[in-house]
Parts: structure tokens; C-alpha cells; sequence
């Protein structure tokens, strides 16, 4: 099975992988998805406890509780799509990235997904998901969380590096090619 880890600050392209993923059929374990399922065990509002509940993990199971509680969602996506390809949305630090080494050997390539920090910002402004995002301080803030978290270490750390400061289509193509996978025949994949 090969697992492919993306990487990347705000705003740089990890969704969009994603997206390529899944328009090609290959599932997808967003690492994210593993704190918003225990916010709700525990009865609390993911979008309010989401950063807490990181660290309560964390601290509870240990620095690599998240890539852990991921392990048996990309075994089971895997299983489940009869797939070889697993991409893993959202490395967080390298504690991260050594479990899944330690689990994946060299089946684990790791992505870093990388854009300036300007560009950053008009994307996700222009994305719109929230007005925040557009405003340029919450976004060096939100930068500033993730490299506390040892983000810029496992961005130093990956396998691949792409520069996504090109097209939208350019970065796509370059997602499939390390995917392995052709563009789909409807040029899409949403429903
Ligand atoms: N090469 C590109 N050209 C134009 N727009 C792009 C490009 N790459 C990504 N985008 C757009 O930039 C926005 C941010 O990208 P994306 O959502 O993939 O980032 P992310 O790394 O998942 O961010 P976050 O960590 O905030 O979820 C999206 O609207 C996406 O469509």
C-alpha cells in the first residue's frame, strides 16, 4: 500500500490534493476528521474545541495520538476501496511523520505542499470560506500555531516538494502524477 502524507502551511494546497484524490478515487483520511469525531464523543462543538482538543489528545495518548488514531481509517479506507493509494490530509509534526514511517516504512512518502505566504492569503481570501482567513494577521497567526506544532520541521522533512505557485491545473497534474493516477474522464469528481 502506498500512503502519501501531504504537508503545508494554511491556505498552500492540501485541500486541493485532496480533491484531486478523490476525483481519481483515491480515499482519503483527513487527520483533522480524527479530533471533530472525539469533539462530538465528548459533546463538545468541533468548530469551538477543535485546537483544545488537539492538545488534550496529545497530552492524554501521546505526541503522535492523532497519526495513531489515523492508522486504522487508512487501513480501513484502503480496505474499503480495494485501493493501493491512501492520501493522508494534514501532517501536523514530526512525531507525525515518524509513526507513520514506523508503520509504513518506505510505502510512506511524505508531500510538502508549499506556497508564499501573500499567495496564501489571496487564496484563501478568494476561497471565502472565512472572512478571516482573508485578513492577513489571522493568518500569520494561524501559521505561527502550526510551526509551534513543528510544522516548518516536517515541511523540511518530506519526501516531495511542490511549489505551488503556478496554476490551479498545474498543481493538479502534478498531484496525479504523484498519485499515479490519469485525470478523470469528467474532469471532476464532485456530487
Ligand atoms: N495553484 C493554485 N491556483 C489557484 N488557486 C489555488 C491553487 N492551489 C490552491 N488554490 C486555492 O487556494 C485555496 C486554498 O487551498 P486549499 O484549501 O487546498 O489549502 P489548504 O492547504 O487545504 O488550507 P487549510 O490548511 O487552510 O485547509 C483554495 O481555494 C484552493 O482552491
Amino acid at each position: 500500500m502506498n500512503v502519501i502524507g501531504t504537508v503545508g502551511l494554511p491556505g498552500s494546497g492540501k485541500g486541493e490534493a485532496a480533491n484531486v484524490a478523490e476525483a481519481a478515487g483515491v480515499p482519503v483520511v483527513v487527520m483533522g476528521d480524527v479530533i471533530r469525531e472525539e469533539c462530538r464523543e465528548r459533546g463538545l462543538d468541533p468548530a469551538e474545541h477543535h485546537g483544545r482538543m488537539a492538545g488534550l489528545l496529545r497530552e492524554e495518548e501521546g505526541d503522535d495520538a492523532i497519526a495513531e488514531r489515523s492508522l486504522p481509517r487508512i487501513r480501513e479506507a484502503a480496505a474499503a476501496h480495494d485501493a493501493d493509494t491512501v492520501l493522508v490530509d494534514g501532517l501536523r509534526s514530526t512525531v507525525e511523520l515518524e509513526r507513520f514511517r514506523e508503520a509504513f516504512g518506505d510505502e510512506f512518502t511524505l508531500v510538502a505542499v508549499r506556497a508564499p505566504f501573500e499567495l496564501r492569503a489571496e487564496r484563501l481570501g478568494e476561497r471565502g470560506r472565512d472572512d478571516s482567513d482573508s485578513d492577513l494577521k489571522a493568518l500569520r497567526e494561524r501559521d505561527d500555531r502550526e510551526l509551534d506544532l513543528g510544522l516548518g520541521a516536517t515541511l523540511e522533512r518530506a519526501d516531495v516538494e511542490i511549489d505551488n505557485t503556478g496554476s490551479l491545473s498545474a498543481f493538479q497534474e502534478r498531484i496525479r502524477g504523484i498519485l499515479g493516477v490519469s485525470e478523470p474522464v469528467d474532469g471532476g469528481g464532485h456530487q
